[in-house]
């Protein structure tokens, strides 16, 4: 009994003490908590920035390997193998391919934001604080409201109809700052997100149609498939994401801080603390539970752009497919793809069952539980010092009015809670997006400092994938100096190509396919990387390229003809729409204009309204009129007619334009005065043409080559004879020892 009583008094005693220093406790254990999370935001900021040099290092040194880009005269390369984007530790490794969650996130995250705000002065800046402000007046408005519920259901307990009225009547002016700061979020939101958007997509195209960036994404570089689908529909998407979970989880961390605050005054600090821990340790567990939604997501991406380019490929290819009476394995190519979308989006549904019942079990059901027993708090215990001694309607109303406002208040506070931890998911959503448009930035810049990373041949030589060459700019001349031609998958076509060009040199090149000839032109062109030796060559505009497909660009029939002049740039040159028509009358599609009332000014799907040769006819008009130092011509002519071709060239030689021109027609060869002559085994021949003499030569050599392909038969027919002579002295011999008259026979 001693010893109990003994207890109660330690006990009592500790509670006086503890009622005299409950301020200072509870000062206390706020400055623990501050201190807290002081300390989780420095290791968090530590992990960053580690992962965040992590991710840099790789690129950085990769970066490093390269020389100057070819724009600066010079082209270098980094081709390997790795096509891993990062290569730092393992963690970082996989979850760059997973886009998790994660420090890694948050670095990449901060890459793309420093793009898309890029300052303090940025319009994106002010909409975002902008935006925020409404998050923080539509909460203030929010705790408005839970107090005016609060009075106004205490007045009608108390039966007060005064107070009551005027309740109703702050409600009601209540209703109309509430319903504009919603519209103004939805408006800001949205705003938000196409600034987001408009600043990235600049930035992306900016990097694209640099360096030649979108041939060298996909031809260089293996990382990206479909960049098209990334700049297009990813960049969206994530986008629309950041802005909306944006909102989505500032509002509901406002909510939630606010909330605590009023309500640790409604109900006590303390068993708002214990309640807090509890939701805490609970959805630390849900969040382990949670699965990689961000990886999940990123892999739908994948597939759902790999699914639209087996449709773009169908359509591109429409004609081909349908002559060949492919559509077979075409829709089992179409299938595969869908196929193994709806395989993986049905893997994501069945994850968000058993995900959902946990979640919602969690953020509903138990969450409610610790509220109602939250809100029993002041009811049965005086945490918050209520005034437990009044009496009456004062007790009762006190109550009403602390009982509404605090669940009012919790509610909030537990729905915003619950909005934090359903937004994990559009965090760890946003994470595959960012891990997303992170990759296209990351291929993007690579291509800038020419940084390749493509899986090579296997007897690709890698230590004349090392070297590197460089460009010098002439005048008038071309010259490649022991310049190795070589594949972007590490073949090597020519070994050491030496040969020079000046105006007045006509150049044909020729050679078995595959061989190289295109080639040269790719890198003559600064598309493919230069290994070694150097390239001497004019300004861009001194060269002009015909391909065998011609190119057709969207816009008007003036445009298609002075691409990728604009008419400005037309107009700067001198030249008129009177000159243009003379052009299109030397190329003989004059018919064109005429059959368009808009002339040159008509527009139409150009690519589909052409014939084959019309298309290399405007191809010529292009040609003549940009009037370049040098022409090539890479099989431009193989839909027209031998009258047009001849046109081409004389007229094109009357304008002093130097041609290189690959074709197999032997008919194209006396336009021509030097020959470069591929093997196709590495080695060339460059030597001055004879046309005449070579196609003499050529002219014997196929006589020659078809008599040696009678020669089998004249040998057969050779045997045969001589089989029937044997067989004829055999039946002489036979008939001297038999007597039997050969004449009377016939023989
Ligand atoms: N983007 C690329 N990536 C990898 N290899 C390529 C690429 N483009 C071409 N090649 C390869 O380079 C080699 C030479 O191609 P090129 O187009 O120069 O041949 P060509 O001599 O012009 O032949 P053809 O007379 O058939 O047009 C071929 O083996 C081809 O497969």
């Amino acid at each position: 009994m001693e010893v109990n009583s003994g207890i109660k008094r330690s006990l009592e005693q500790y509670l006086r003490w503890y009622m005299k220093h409950r301020s200072t406790a509870v000062n206390g254990l706020r400055a623990s908590i501050a201190l807290l999370v002081v300390v989780r935001m420095r290791a968090a900021y530590k992990s960053v920035t580690r992962s965040a040099r992590g991710t840099a290092k790789p690129l950085d040194s990769a970066a490093s390997a390269t020389t100057a880009s070819a724009a600066d005269g010079k082209s270098g390369t980094n081709a390997t193998t790795d096509i891993s984007t990062d290569t730092g530790s393992k963690k970082s490794k996989r979850s760059a391919k997973r886009g998790e969650v994660d420090a890694l996130f948050i670095a990449r995250l901060t890459r793309i934001l420093r793009v898309i705000i890029p300052g303090v002065s940025s319009k994106e800046f002010w909409l975002l604080n902008l935006f925020s402000c409404f998050l923080v007046g539509r909460t203030v408005l929010s705790l408005q409201v839970a107090q005016l519920d609060g009075r106004i259901v205490s007045a009608l307990v108390r039966g007060n109809g005064k107070e009551f009225i005027w309740g109703i009547v702050a409600w009601m002016v209540m209703a109309v700052p509430a319903t504009y700061t919603n519209s103004m979020l939805a408006y800001l939101q949205k705003k938000l997100a196409i600034a987001f958007r408009t600043r990235l997509t600049n930035h992306l195209h900016e990097l694209y149609t640099n360096n030649m960036t979108f041939y060298k994404v996909g031809n260089l570089d293996d990382r990206i498939k479909n960049a098209d689908q990334l700049i297009t529909q990813d960049v969206s998407r994530f986008c629309n994401a950041l802005s909306s979970l944006y909102s989505n989880t500032t509002k509901p961390i406002l909510d939630v801080i606010i909330c605590n605050a009023q309500l640790s005054m409604g109900v006590g600090l303390e068993p708002l603390i214990i309640t807090n821990l509890m939701v805490q340790v609970t959805s630390l567990l849900l969040r382990k539970a949670t699965p990689a939604y961000g990886a999940l997501a990123a892999t739908e991406q994948k597939l759902e752009g790999e699914f639209r380019f087996t449709h773009s490929r169908l359509v591109e290819n429409a004609e081909e497919v349908a002559m060949f009476g492919g559509e077979v394995v075409e829709r089992g190519i179409l299938d595969d793809a869908y196929t193994a979308l709806v395989k993986h989006v049905n893997t994501i549904f069945k994850v968000r069952i058993w995900h959902g019942m946990l979640e919602d079990f969690v953020i509903k059901y138990l969450w409610g539980g610790f509220g109602f027993t939250l809100c029993a708090m002041p009811v049965f215990f005086d945490f918050a010092g209520a005034e437990m001694g009044a009496a009456g309607d004062a007790v009762l109303g006190s109550r009403t009015k602390g009982l509404v406002t605090n669940r009012r208040l919790l509610m909030q506070a537990s729905d915003a809670f619950g909005r934090v931890m359903y937004a994990y998911k559009d965090v760890a959503e946003l994470a595959g997006y960012t891990s997303r448009v992170t990759l296209l930035l990351d291929v993007f810049e690579d291509m800038q400092s020419n940084t390749f990373q493509k899986a090579l041949v296997s007897n690709a030589n890698e230590d004349v994938l090392k070297g590197t060459g460089s460009f010098t700019q002439t005048d008038d001349s071309i010259e490649f100096e022991h310049v190795p031609i070589i594949s972007p998958n590490g073949d090597t076509l020519i070994k050491d190509l030496c040969f020079n060009l000046h105006p007045g040199m006509h150049l044909l090149i020729v050679g078995p396919n595959g061989s190289g000839k295109s080639s040269l032109f790719r890198i003559l062109g600064g598309l493919w990387p230069l290994y070694g030796g150097t390239v001497h060559k004019p300004d861009r505009k001194k060269i002009f390229y015909i391909p065998q497909r011609p190119y057709l660009s969207v816009g008007t029939l003036r445009d298609q003809i002075i691409y990728p002049d604009t008419r400005a740039e037309m107009q700067a040159r001198g030249i008129t729409d009177e000159d243009l028509i003379e052009i299109l009358s030397t190329v003989q599609i004059l018919n064109i204009v005429q059959a368009n009332t808009d002339g040159l000014d008509a527009e139409r799907d150009w690519k589909d309204v052409l014939a084959g040769g019309d298309k290399q006819r405007i191809a010529m008009a292009r040609l003549f009129y940009h009037c370049p130092t040098f022409a090539i011509l890479d099989e431009c002519t193989s839909s027209v007619s031998m009258d047009a071709e001849r046109l081409l060239y004389t007229h094109a030689q009357a304008l002093g334009i130097s041609v290189m021109t690959v074709s197999h027609r032997p008919s194209l060869w006396k336009y021509h005065n030097w020959i470069l002559q591929f093997d196709g085994v590495g080695g060339y021949a460059f030597v001055p043409l004879d046309a005449e003499k070579r196609l003499a030569l050529q002219e014997e050599k196929n006589s020659i080559e078809m008599k040696l392909v009678e020669v089998p038969k004249l040998e057969s027919k050779l045997k045969e004879l001589k089989g029937l002579s044997a067989s004829f002295c055999d039946l002489r011999a036979l008939n001297r020892a038999s007597g039997v008259d050969l004449k009377g026979l016939g023989l």
